[in-house]
């Protein structure tokens, strides 16, 4: 449904002139223009209908120039973009306008009139359109129903909760009737209670609708909640992709394990990180981090560990989480014994689908 394939975007600063520097194109490094920003880098990303996506990175990474870029209000430099079948990159102006139609938008400040109420606010891209009053109205109602509002037709936006405002934005969004709803930090500026409504929303019109979204946020709990899958960005690359319970089971890259462990909190007891040695010694024993879902997490594999391996098991941090349908069981923990003994375990642990990551060795005796 969405198909970005080598997008790139680079901006170029004030008192850059473009073609004249001798570094457009340059590997970053130190002979990098600071006029010259790479917001985008040969980015590939494959949204299928019906699939909520998130992409999550820091602040910088390129989040908001990526999701402009799929409705073009951002033009890449270089790279297509396809929605719904169509290269937007190859259209013109006229054909681009109504391309859009078909893509919805909301943000994180929610952007809307504060000189028309909820109604006109819902009714402005049908206005735009050129629908007749009677149509809008039909096409209104409905949305206003969706989005939980119908009693609010006529409020103006300074009389709303943030929560309301984004579920106006919503409907705006919706009234076109889009394929795609692209997500610009949309609960951001939302308390966590309202965020769970608004993201339960979006859950919902997904389902009802089979909108594809497209979604970028800094905050794990949104990826969490709602997406199917996540793409990590960072300095303008898509550094991962994966399908969420995947991604919370085993990120693959630093990055993802450090927004996982922020957001778990799930870290070793800071005086036994001091202790962490990095390879394994004659008198070690290692720590490690358990992932573990399905059966497992049901399963008395601790106990099993000690039986079958001889080996005990100390408990440092342990979590059960729920990931959309999926249970994930999530500890941190010792494995005491010789070292033939220890790796034995780990073999055990990973042949049951344990994801088994070592965070490093402590000496036995310490
Ligand atoms: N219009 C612009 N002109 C010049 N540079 C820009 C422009 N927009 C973004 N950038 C730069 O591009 C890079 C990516 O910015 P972008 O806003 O896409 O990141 P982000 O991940 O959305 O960050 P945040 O979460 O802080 O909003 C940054 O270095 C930013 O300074």
């Amino acid at each position: 449904m969405i198909r970005l394939h080598n997008v790139s975007k680079t901006y170029y600063l004030k008192g850059h002139r473009q073609g004249r520097s001798g570094n457009q194109g340059a590997p970053p490094g130190r002979d990098a223009d600071p006029r010259v920003v790479e917001a985008l880098k040969n980015v590939d990303l494959h949204v299928p209908p019906g699939q909520i996506h998130g992409v999550i990175g820091l602040s910088g990474a390129g989040k908001s120039t990526l999701i402009r870029c799929v409705n073009l209000l951002e033009r890449p430099t270089a790279g297509t973009v396809t929605v719904d079948g169509q290269e937007l990159t190859g259209l013109a102006n006229g054909a681009l306008n109504q391309a859009r139609h078909r893509i919805g938008m909301i943000f994180q400040h929610f952007n809307l009139l504060t000189n028309r109420n909820v109604f006109d606010n819902v009714a402005l891209p049908l206005e735009l359109m050129g629908m007749t009053r009677a149509a809008i109205r039909e096409r209104v109602t409905p949305l206003l129903e969706l989005v939980g509002l119908a009693d609010k037709a006529d409020q103006y936006p300074a009389r709303l909760s943030g929560g309301q405002k984004q579920r106006v934005a919503i409907a705006r969004a919706l009234a076109s009737r889009p394929r795609v709803l692209l997500c610009d930090e949309a609960t951001s500026a939302l308390d966590p209670q309202t965020t769970g409504s608004i993201l339960a929303l979006l859950r919902d019109i997904n389902h009802k609708l089979g909108l594809t979204i497209l979604l970028i946020t800094h905050e794990m709990e949104v990826v969490k909640s709602i997406c199917h899958r996540v793409s990590l960005i960072s300095d303008g690359e898509l550094v991962e992709e994966a399908d969420v319970g995947d991604f919370f089971t085993a990120p693959r890259t630093r990055l993802g394990r450090d927004f996982l462990n922020d957001f778990l909190q799930l870290e070793p007891p800071r005086a036994l990180i001091e202790r962490l040695e990095e390879t394994p010694g004659e008198h070690t024993h290692p720590v490690v981090r358990l992932a573990f879902s399905g059966d497992a997490v049901s399963t008395p594999l601790i106990s099993r560990l000690a039986r079958e391996c001889g080996v005990d098991v100390s408990i440092l941090q342990a979590k059960v989480e729920s990931i959309q349908e999926r249970t994930l069981g999530l500890m941190i923990a010792e494995l005491i014994g010789a070292t033939s003994e220890t790796a034995r375990a780990i073999d055990y642990l990973e042949t049951h689908d344990l994801h088994v990551e070592v965070l490093g060795h402590v000496q036995r005796d310490a």
